[in-house]
């Protein structure tokens, strides 16, 4: 097998764990930052101290911020916070094949393998229950990768899969994709929980109704309920929602208790208002995801997105 040469296209935490993963099975891995100091600093210091401190990047893990200089690689990996995705799809040239590893949806909703589709021919999703710190570690851990073009989702398959990583490939784009983006909005829920400190029956309570949420959105929009129930769906929404790591769990958390939220990505609060917008327009129930939009926007406390969330009208478990 000929090496591959990988760019992964973002250096914050999970860019930089999956540059790691890509190095470890012997890849020629460029990693991009946007910014020329964070670039410089990386490939100084050979620690993203920023993102993922106490990991050592290997002298031969490439740091650059120079975008057109990165392209000429056989496997693109995005790995942005959702909303930078939109823009850097407009710089990536329309033939190269790419993997989308964000959590969220695009501005207005749709789903970033939907919006790329429109643009690019060769497309992947990346996703699963994936900390980066532990990734980073080399942790054993799993993933899924996801291609309508088998040949490319092998070609990620081998470009990461380790002693440490085992990937599975799955042909469903939207519901490997959907899993990865759904499992937030339960895992914020999930922190306000904890926050609260409602007991274990309540979690439970929280992640079962949770799944039934994402269920019924990933069926509305034509992924497999098969896929709901592996790696990225279940499997995700197991390690966000208990992990002391989440950040969207910690967020929750935090709302909860009424201390501020740590200017991190969290990914889960505009999914819940996207998800919140769907539900009023399609009828469809979403009622966690607009509890955790009416807390987050502080229309609601906690207290009083629980007691709505408990005394709504009875109804049948499979509805
Ligand atoms: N951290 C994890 O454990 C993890 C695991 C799986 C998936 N994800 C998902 O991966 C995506 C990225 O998360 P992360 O944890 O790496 O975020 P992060 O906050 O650690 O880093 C984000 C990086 O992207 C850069 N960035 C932000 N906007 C940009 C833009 N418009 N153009 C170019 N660069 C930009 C930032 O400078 C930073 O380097 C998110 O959607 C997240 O949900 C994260
Ligand atoms: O830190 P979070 O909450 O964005 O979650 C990270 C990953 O999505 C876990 O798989």
């Amino acid at each position: 097998m000929t090496t591959q040469r990988v760019t992964v296209l973002g250096a914050g935490g999970w860019g930089t764990a999956l540059a790691l993963c890509a190095h470890r099975t012997g890849c020629q891995v460029t990693l991009w930052a946007r910014r020329p100091e964070a670039a410089q600093e990386l490939q100084q210091q050979r620690e993203n101290r920023a993102y993922l401190p106490g990991v050592a990047l290997p002298a031969s893990l490439k740091v650059t911020s120079d975008l057109a200089g990165s392209l000429q690689a056989d496997l693109l990996l995005v790995v942005l916070p959702s909303l930078g995705v939109p823009e850097m799809l407009t710089l990536l040239p329309p033939d190269r094949p790419l993997v989308l590893c964000a959590k969220g949806l695009a501005p207005g909703g749709e789903p970033l393998s939907e919006l790329a589709a429109r643009t690019h021919s060769h497309l992947a999703v990346l996703s699963g229950p994936n900390l980066a710190g532990e990734i980073a570690q080399g942790l054993p851990a799993a993933t899924v990768v996801a291609s309508r073009d088998p040949h490319l989702a092998q070609a990620a398959q081998q470009a990461l899969m380790s002693a440490s990583l085992r990937i599975y490939t799955s042909s469903d784009v939207l519901g490997v994709e959907l899993g990865g983006v759904l499992k937030n909005v339960i895992a914020l829920a999930a922190g306000m929980v904890d926050g609260l400190q409602l007991g274990d029956n309540a979690k439970a309570a929280l992640l079962t109704r949770g799944l039934a949420e994402m269920r019924r959105y990933l069926s509305a929009n034509g992924a497999q309920e098969a896929t709901l129930y592996g790696l990225s769906g279940l499997g995700d929404l197991i390690a966000t929602a208990s992990s002391p790591q989440s950040r969207n769990r910690a967020a929750g958390e935090a709302l909860a208790q009424g201390r501020p939220l740590p200017g991190k990505v969290v990914e889960g609060l505009r999914t819940a208002a996207l998800l919140d917008q769907w539900a009023q327009q399609t009828g469809q129930p979403m009622p966690i995801a607009h509890a955790v939009t009416q807390v987050a926007q502080g229309t609601w406390s906690p207290h009083e997105g629980l007691r709505w969330l408990m005394e709504r009208g009875a109804k049948s478990e499979l509805e």
